[in-house]
């Protein structure tokens, strides 16, 4: 079974091209990591303890308030949901407390996500999928990369276009919440280097500047791509042959590691010349 990673920066487009994959030609199942981050943080779950207990006492609109139809406790007893703007100015920005905070939150919600990830990778196999869609904004600062056969990097050339797309998706944000969020993200045109430095068919950059005529266009074109370096037949034959696909999983992995680590170096290189 393919992993495609599909990942880009906030308001590049993600959502949209992992509903267009959902939908006939492709059909993908997609495993959307931001609706997990919401599902292992619900109230009563251990990751909505942990936050509660160490974000709690220093943010006092944490929760949602109490009142207009939510209870003190809470619509299911567990406690109130929380307040996810409040946190979000918690832990989005670039000082350093909120760099410390982030860590702290991503330390908790992560391994979660990751537990749930692949549960839900595991039961797509069983059902016979033979290419599922890992929609992971941080993609590649989780280090999830390694464990795709392709990634899809969703970009734009022009930041004002990603501001302007933010500000209009979600008007509840001031321009520096909004700036907040984009800078605690990776520059997306860095991503859709690396990407590209992952090779043809590995890494492939969907650019979402004009249209959604165009988007879809796009989309077609690196799906082609996709399905010419990685056709059905073979998806088919690694499903019926387990330990051929347990073996390329982990040649896959190893050589992802090795182009990750060519990148680094390369990077390192660059600043060094700056
Ligand atoms: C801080 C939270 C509560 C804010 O919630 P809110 O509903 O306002 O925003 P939402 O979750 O829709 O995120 C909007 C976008 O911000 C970006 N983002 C989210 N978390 C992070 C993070 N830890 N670091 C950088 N960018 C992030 C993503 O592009 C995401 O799509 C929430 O983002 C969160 O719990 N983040 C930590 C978990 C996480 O890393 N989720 C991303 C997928 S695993
Ligand atoms: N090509 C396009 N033309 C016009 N609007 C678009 C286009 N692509 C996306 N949008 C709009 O831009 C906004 C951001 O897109 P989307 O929600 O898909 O981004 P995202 O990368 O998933 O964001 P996030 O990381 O915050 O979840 C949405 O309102 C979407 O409808």
């Amino acid at each position: 079974m393919l992993l495609i990673g599909l990942t880009g920066s906030i308001a590049t487009g993600k959502s949209t091209v992992s509903s267009l994959l959902s939908q006939p030609p492709y059909s993908l199942p997609v495993i959307d990591a931001d609706l997990l981050a919401r599902q292992v943080v619900e109230p009563g779950t251990p990751g909505y303890k942990a936050i509660v207990s160490y974000f709690g006492p220093s943010t006092p609109d944490l929760l949602l308030p109490s009142g207009d139809g939510m209870p003190d406790l809470g619509p299911q007893g567990h406690g109130r949901p929380l307040n996810r703007p409040a946190l979000g100015r918690r832990v989005f920005g670039d000082d350093e407390q909120r760099k410390r905070d982030r860590k702290v939150l991503n330390g908790i919600v992560h391994p979660a996500v990751r537990r749930a990830m692949f549960k839900a990778v595991v039961g797509s196999y069983l059902r016979g999928c033979r290419a599922v869609v890992l929609d992971v904004p941080l993609l590649f600062e989780s280090s999830l990369d390694r464990f795709c056969g392709t990634v899809v990097v969703v970009a734009v050339r022009d930041p004002k276009v990603q501001m302007e797309r933010l500000r209009r998706r979600d008007p509840h944000l001031s321009v520096e919440d909004a700036q907040n969020r984009v800078g605690s993200q990776g520059d997306v045109r860095e991503k859709a280097r690396r990407c590209e430095a992952r090779g043809e068919g590995r890494g492939v950059v969907v650019w979402n500047d004009g249209g959604r005529e165009e988007l879809a266009g796009e989309v077609r074109r690196v799906m082609g791509e996709i399905e010419r370096c990685s056709p059905r037949w073979w998806s088919w034959l690694l499903w019926a042959c387990p330990p051929a696909a347990a073996a390329l999983a982990v040649w896959g992995f190893w050589r992802n590691v090795r182009i990750n680590r060519a990148w680094e170096e390369q990077e390192l290189r660059e600043r060094a010349k700056l």
